[in-house]
Formats: structure tokens, sequence, C-alpha cells
């Protein structure tokens, strides 16, 4: 129920509900949104290097008054110029978002570390600022099996989450992912959740989304929208929800969201079964929008 924090598995917790930089606020000034969304209730944001406004993430965050302790903070190694280290990079990632530390450090896109070895060496870096305290917990991005596996072997910490684009069109393909997390206790952390109900509307599940929106929306008495229920939907899975808005009216829609009650074990299975009738990423492997 509502946004319960989400345990790690390094005895970190992380907000389920987190508010994203990229996207929507992808290299533009992010300092107002970040603060209203801090001032509307939400504690996670979502930042990283690639989206080039982690100085006005850190101004947001300044300007929010919000203590640095309540708050969870995540950014993201986009790629290493030659004779750069890990610590480097995210010390420079420290410097623009006026923080000591981040939360949560996650390796972007593998495909950008392609040099044999390469994967493995950045992540027993990874493993050092962990212990260093420059990020409390640490993780990846759009990985797959195989690019999990490679850091697995050799590595002395799992990575806490992966984060990637999840939702009922590419529920079914997900299944072996999603297992393996669930082997090694990586918690999934989604992107283009809302993506059925935004960005490919039309689809299998829209049917079932609008009946159990109006179920819910006759026993709360509150208007319940689609994309609210394939958050419940994910909260349901204990998928970590990263979402993003430029509007500030719909930061209060998502917090309202996040305090609806859950979906029935049978409105999750007709979620899952209309979405397995398509297979839709809108999303490159590269997290690019398609
Ligand atoms: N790790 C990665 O490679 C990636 C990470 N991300 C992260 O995830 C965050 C979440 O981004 P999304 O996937 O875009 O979230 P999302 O799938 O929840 O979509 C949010 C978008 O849905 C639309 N929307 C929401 N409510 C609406 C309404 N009532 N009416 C009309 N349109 C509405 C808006 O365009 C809004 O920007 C990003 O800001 C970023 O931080 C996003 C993409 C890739
Ligand atoms: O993180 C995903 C979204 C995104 C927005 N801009 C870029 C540029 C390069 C990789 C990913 C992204």
């Amino acid at each position: 129920m509502a946004n319960t924090p989400i345990k790690l598995n390094d005895g970190n917790t992380i907000p389920w509900l987190g508010f994203g930089t990229g996207t929507a606020l992808y290299r533009k000034d992010a300092t107002d949104m970040v603060a209203a969304a801090i001032k509307a209730g939400f504690t996670h944001l979502d930042g990283a290097q690639v989206y080039d406004n982690e100085d006005s993430l850190g101004a947001g965050i300044i300007a929010s008054r919000k203590p640095r302790s309540e708050l969870f903070v995540t950014t993201k190694l986009y790629k290493l110029d030659a004779g750069t280290t890990v610590r480097e990079s995210l010390q420079g990632s420290l410097k623009t978002l006026k923080l000591d530390y981040v939360d949560l450090f996650l390796i972007h896109i593998p495909s950008m570390f392609k040099e044999p070895g390469q994967l493995k060496s950045i992540w027993k870096q990874f493993e050092e600022v962990k212990k260093e305290g420059l990020a409390k917990s640490i993780g990846v991005s759009n990985f797959e099996v195989k690019d999990l596996e490679e850091i697995l072997d050799g590595a002395t910490i799992v990575p806490a989450v992966n984060q990637l684009e999840y939702h009922p069109y590419v529920f079914k393909a997900s299944i072996p992912l999603l297992e393996f997390h669930k082997k090694h206790g990586i918690v999934t952390e989604s992107y283009g959740g809302q993506s059925p109900v935004f960005r490919s509307k039309g689809g299998p599940v829209d049917p079932v989304l609008i009946s159990i929106a109006e179920r819910l929306s006759k026993t709360t008495g509150k208007t319940v929208q689609e994309g609210h229920v394939l958050m419940l939907w994910q909260r349901y899975k204990g998928i970590v929800f990263v979402t993003t808005t430029s509007k500030e009216a719909r930061l209060k829609e998502y917090l309202d969201a996040a305090a609806l009650p859950d979906l029935t074990t049978e409105e999750v299975a007709a979620i899952d079964e209309a979405g397995s009738e398509l297979h839709k990423r809108h999303f490159e492997t590269s997290g690019l929008p398609t």
C-alpha cells in the first residue's frame, strides 16, 4: 500500500515511487519541477549524467529546503572519457548536484562499455565508490541477463537494482529477466511504465485498464486514471516505479494514485494476460525513446 519503501539487497531502502528528470525534462532546467515534486511529497528523484540537468536537479533539491537525509537521489554513469575513473566521474556528478553522496548510482547503458572486460572493470569501480560512501547503493540499468552475468562473475556486490522499461507490453518478454532478478535479489525498477496509455493507446490492455479505473473510482470516490492503474500493477509486483511530468498539476495526481488501495490478484492477472497479446517497446535497449 501507498509509497512504502522497498528493501534493497544491501540493507538500504528505496521509495517505491520516483520522480524522473529524463524524458519530459531531458536537457531542460528541472529546478522548479524538482522543487515542486519534493514539496508535493516525492522523496525519490531519478537523474542521470546524460540528461544534462544534474545542476538543476541539485538546485531543485536546495530550493525545496528538504533535509538531504529525507531524500533518495539517483544518478547514472553514461560514459567514461579516456583516463577518467568511475570515482572521478561520480565526483563530477556530485559537484554538479551539490551533494556529498548519491543514494543510488547506476550504469546507465551496458552497450556504452563494449570493450572486452570493460563492464566487469566498471562494476569493480562501482563496488569501490559504494565502499567509500560516495554512493549508498549501486546498480545497473537496461541490463539483459547476459550483461548481469558478466558483472556478477567476480563481483563482491550484487547490483541492488536494474532499471528498465517495464509495462504490460513487455511483461511476457521480461519474464526470464525478472526471474533472474528474483534469484539474485535484484530489485526491478521501471521507467516507461505508463507507455501503454500515453505512447501506444489502442492496444489490448486498454479495456482492462478502463474497467479497473472505473471500479477504483467507484469504490474510492476519486477519479482514477488508466495510467494510475499501471502504477498499481507494478506496485503489486514489488517493482519500483519512476515516472515524470513537466506539468505541476500531475504531481498531486501521481501521489494520490500512490495512496490508492492495491489491485486484486485477478485484476493483476487480467492486465498480465491482455499485455501478453502485444509486444511493444518504446525505448531502445539504450534507454533512448524509439
Ligand atoms: N534508465 C533509462 O534508460 C531511462 C530512465 N528513464 C527515467 O524514468 C523517468 C520516467 O519517465 P517516463 O518513462 O517518461 O515515465 P512514464 O511512462 O510514467 O510517462 C510519463 C509521461 O506520461 C505522460 N502523461 C502522464 N500523465 C498524463 C496525462 N494525464 N495526460 C497526458 N499525458 C500524461 C507525460 O508525457 C509524462 O511525461 C524519466 O524521467 C527518467 O528519469 C526514462 C527512460 C529511460
Ligand atoms: O534515460 C533515458 C532517457 C534518455 C533521455 N535522453 C537520453 C539520452 C541518451 C540515453 C538515454 C536518454
